[in-house]
């Protein structure tokens, strides 16, 4: 792909930034960035952090020092509205748990990212359609997501992401449920993302996809040894 480090626009910028929990410093002095059209690794073992960062990076939660400035937004100077706005607006997240409402409908689901277009309805409609379609699901739209295979909802929330012309994209181990064939679709969708300028962090220990990375982060539990983080540019 043609990922051209240097000339693109960073889009996530953290200086020295920390996180802790009460008295337990999770990561600490962590400096990287993440540009225009570039897909990053974060990497580390279970607890280092990992679903922590993307929830910083998406304003879901807030770091304790540093400076972070997502989409040209130092959030952290942001309140809780701001921040829910922030991540209603600019970040597409793909959670590890999916995040879809089950009781509801897939259309229902697929409707959020799309409640503030001024689309009509048969609009909103066809594109539903469509990336269901991409997602390799057909007109699911009318079944409720309880009533669907685990690999079958993650595909339902990476076409909810797909809906989202988010600047930011963050995936939280998102290859878990999924065989080689959707790995390898998500992976696809994902470098289209990049394609149109996002930058997306993925959180994933999956070989299918950390060689489709162009940079990586490591973080290393600072309760088992020090915290210590170096984006390296793999490609
Ligand atoms: N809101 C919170 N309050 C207190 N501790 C928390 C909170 N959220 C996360 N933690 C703790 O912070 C640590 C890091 O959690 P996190 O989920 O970010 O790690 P991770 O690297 O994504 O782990 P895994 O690979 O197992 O998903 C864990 O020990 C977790 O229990």
């Amino acid at each position: 792909m043609n990922f051209k480090p240097e000339s693109a626009p960073p889009i996530v910028e953290a200086t020295e930034i920390a996180k802790n929990f009460k008295e337990r410093n999770l990561w600490s002095g962590l400096t990287f960035g993440v540009r225009s059209g570039e897909m990053m690794a974060v990497r580390g073992q279970s607890g280092s952090g990992k679903t922590t960062l993307l929830n910083c990076v998406g304003a879901l939660e807030s770091i304790d020092s540093g400076d972070l400035i997502v989409a040209g937004t130092n959030l952290g100077h942001m309140k809780g509205g701001q921040r829910r706005r922030f991540f209603r607006e600019s970040v597409g997240f793909l959670f590890q748990n999916y995040a879809l409402i089950e009781s509801w409908t897939v259309d229902r689901n697929l409707q959020v990212p799309l409640e503030h277009s001024h689309q009509n309805k048969e609009t909103k409609r066809r594109k539903m359609l469509q990336v269901l379609d991409r997602v390799g699901l057909g007109d699911i739209l009318g079944k409720a997501v309880y009533s669907l295979s685990g690999g079958e909802q993650q595909r339902v929330a990476l076409a909810r992401l797909l809906l989202k012309d988010a600047q930011v994209i963050l995936a939280d181990e998102p290859t878990s449920a999924l065989d080689d064939h959707n790995a390898g679709l998500l992976i696809e969708l994902l470098l289209e993302k990049c394609e149109t300028g996002a930058a997306v962090m993925i959180s994933t220990h999956d070989p299918r996809l950390l060689v489709a990375c162009h940079t990586e982060l490591r973080l290393t539990d600072s309760s088992l040894e020090d915290t210590t983080a170096r984006p390296v540019h793999a490609l």
